[in-house]
């Protein structure tokens, strides 16, 4: 049986008083379905969510990791410096630090790495742009970018990790994967893992999910939940998105 996840990206929004309006709310639903959740936060915000969610079921994350376990790398932060702060996953490959901040696959194989190695669950992501579905190239695409983290983690840290499939051109545009597409991706990440071996690890889907859309996607036989962007900002949106996939 794979857990199901529901894992809210903030990604550079928020600020003490909205962030902690937001907690609260989340944490006192006191939700009780089945899903395994948690949001990840800027890092200026890790010690402020730690305390809002000390006590709760939802855990903490961030949003990127270094690939250095530490020294003279200005502006990084590093997997023990999350572990510091409660952290239990963090994002590698989002595709917004993929296309913007380019963290090729290497990079991205490094972040898994380092993350592990710290104790910490990489949640990666992987996906394709638009102009690579068209071409026809989606499942190439992604089973590199899987390929690319398995060599340098292999088998047996895959199965420590989570994956996202995220196709860039439905992120944050309202433009939804169909749950068919959301479903023929999974499966050949699916069997791909189990070329591996590796068989219990969750595949999320990310990409405007919303409470309207979730339990449609969240049916699909090969995903397991999702990473929720914009959504994940409102607490009764990230709730009704975490009762959909329960
Ligand atoms: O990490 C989350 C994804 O980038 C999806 O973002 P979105 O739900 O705003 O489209």
């Amino acid at each position: 049986m794979r857990n199901t996840w529901v894992i809210g990206n903030w990604k550079m929004n928020g600020d003490l008083a909205a962030n902690a309006a937001l907690l609260k709310d989340i944490v006192a639903a006191s939700f009780s379905g089945s899903a395994n959740l948690a949001v990840c936060v800027p890092f200026p915000y890790l010690a402020q969510a730690q305390q809002a969610l000390a006590g709760s079921r939802v855990l903490l994350g961030a949003q990127d990791v270094s690939q250095f376990e530490q020294g003279a790398y200005t502006g990084e932060v590093s997997a023990k410096m999350l572990k510091d702060f409660g952290v239990a996953l963090v994002l590698v490959g989002h595709s917004e630090r993929r296309s913007l901040f380019a963290d090729i696959d290497e990079v991205v194989a490094a972040k898994a790495w380092a993350a592990l190695t710290a104790g910490l669950t990489p949640v990666v992501c992987v996906g394709e742009t638009l102009e690579e579905r068209e071409a026809g190239q989606a499942k190439t695409v992604v089973l590199n970018q899987l390929k690319a983290v398995a060599d340098v983690v292999g088998a047996q840290g895959l199965t420590k990790c989570v994956l996202a499939y995220e196709p860039v051109w439905a992120i944050g545009t309202g433009r939804t994967a169909s749950p068919e597409q959301a479903q023929e991706v999974h499966g050949w990440l699916r069997v791909a893992l189990a070329d591996m071996a590796v068989a219990q690890i969750g595949i999320l889907y990310g990409g405007s999910v919303k409470a309207s859309n979730a339990a449609d996607i969240f049916n699909q036989a090969d995903v397991d939940g999702g990473l929720i962007g914009g959504a994940s900002l409102v607490a009764s949106e990230f709730l009704s998105i975490a009762a959909a996939a329960s």
